[in-house]
């Protein structure tokens, strides 16, 4: 079912994509103390910087037994991940919640281009939950309270309170489709894309107007995507779905990946390098008057 999904979304990039699920994937990291910046970039000869302060190095197991990631100095990360967090801009004094954050590869990443962000990280997930908390303290983002909830609660707890959303959402992760994936049943689907559009309208209540956020996922299916999209533009809020403007991003340093624009927001198509992930950005301008 995925791959003819996938032929009929894909067309002409459909054999390049598939091929790429069963390849060896390159590393990428960034470094999250910039005073070990001289050290690492000497121990990891060749790390190529791919946008600003995010490498890539081939030898992801030179990286992950470094002493530099055991100090919390690096965050070993896929380019795709790091590049969904490039379009939340955090202003001083924002108040940041991301909604569903084990192991908080979000969170530090934004901490590594914004120091004093402060806020939430939520994470339903007990065992997730320590991760998260281990790496928060590990990372040393010290204005980020760690919750272990059900992010679905903020639409009553914290009505109207944050400047800025990060929604990576629980999902079919199909985007980490190889031999040895376990395919979801359509009723799982189904489950999965309920439980975002649960996610997504908590996540509306909790911002303030005019606030902003992004929702990703690392999956393919427009249930999941453009439709959880749908569903809000559709629920008790006026929203602007805002563009994506990737070319931003790169330059002579970089290799592009495939963007595909969607109906909402955009899909990464995955190469060697990019995995695939969705990435919506979404401004709350207010709740609609209600009759
Ligand atoms: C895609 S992962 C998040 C990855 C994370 N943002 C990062 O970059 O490191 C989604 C997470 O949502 C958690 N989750 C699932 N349902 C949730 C809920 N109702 N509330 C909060 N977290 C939830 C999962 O346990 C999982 O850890």
């Amino acid at each position: 079912m995925f791959k003819e999904y996938l032929k009929e979304l894909l067309g002409s990039d459909f054999d390049s994509v598939w091929a790429s699920f069963f390849a060896p994937k390159k590393s990428g990291f960034f470094i999250t103390d910039k005073s070990a910046k001289k050290r690492v970039l000497e121990q990891f000869k060749g790390a190529k910087e791919f946008f600003d302060n995010f490498y890539i190095y081939d030898d992801k197991s030179a990286l992950s037994h470094s002493e530099f990631f055991s100090a919390g100095q690096i965050y070993i990360q896929n380019p795709s991940s790091y590049l969904a967090t490039l379009f939340l801009e955090l202003c001083m004094g924002d108040e940041f919640c991301d909604m569903c954050a084990s192991p908080g590869g979000k969170s530090i990443a934004l901490f590594s281009r914004f120091a004093g962000i402060s806020g939430a990280a939520i994470e339903y997930d007990k065992n997730r939950f320590f991760t998260l908390k281990q790496n928060l303290e590990k990372y040393g983002l010290k204005g980020i309270r760690a919750y272990n909830k059900d992010a679905r609660s903020i639409a009553k707890t914290c009505a109207n309170r944050f400047d800025k959303i990060m929604l990576d959402a629980p999902c079919s992760s199909y985007s980490h489709f190889n031999e040895t994936f376990s395919e979801k049943s359509p009723k799982e689907l189904k489950a999965i894309a309920r439980l975002q559009k649960g996610l997504l309208n908590a996540a509306l209540y909790a911002l303030k107007d005019g606030a902003e956020m992004i929702y990703s996922t690392c999956t393919f299916f427009s249930a999941e995507n453009e439709e959880v999209i749908e569903n809000a533009l559709n629920s008790r809020f006026k929203l602007e779905i805002l563009p994506l403007d990737f070319e931003q991003f790169f330059n002579s340093k970089n290799a592009a990946p495939k963007i595909m624009p969607r109906k909402y927001g955009a899909l990464i198509l995955p190469d060697e390098l990019y995995s695939g992930f969705y990435i919506c950005k979404l401004r709350k301008v207010c709740q609609k008057e209600q009759n």
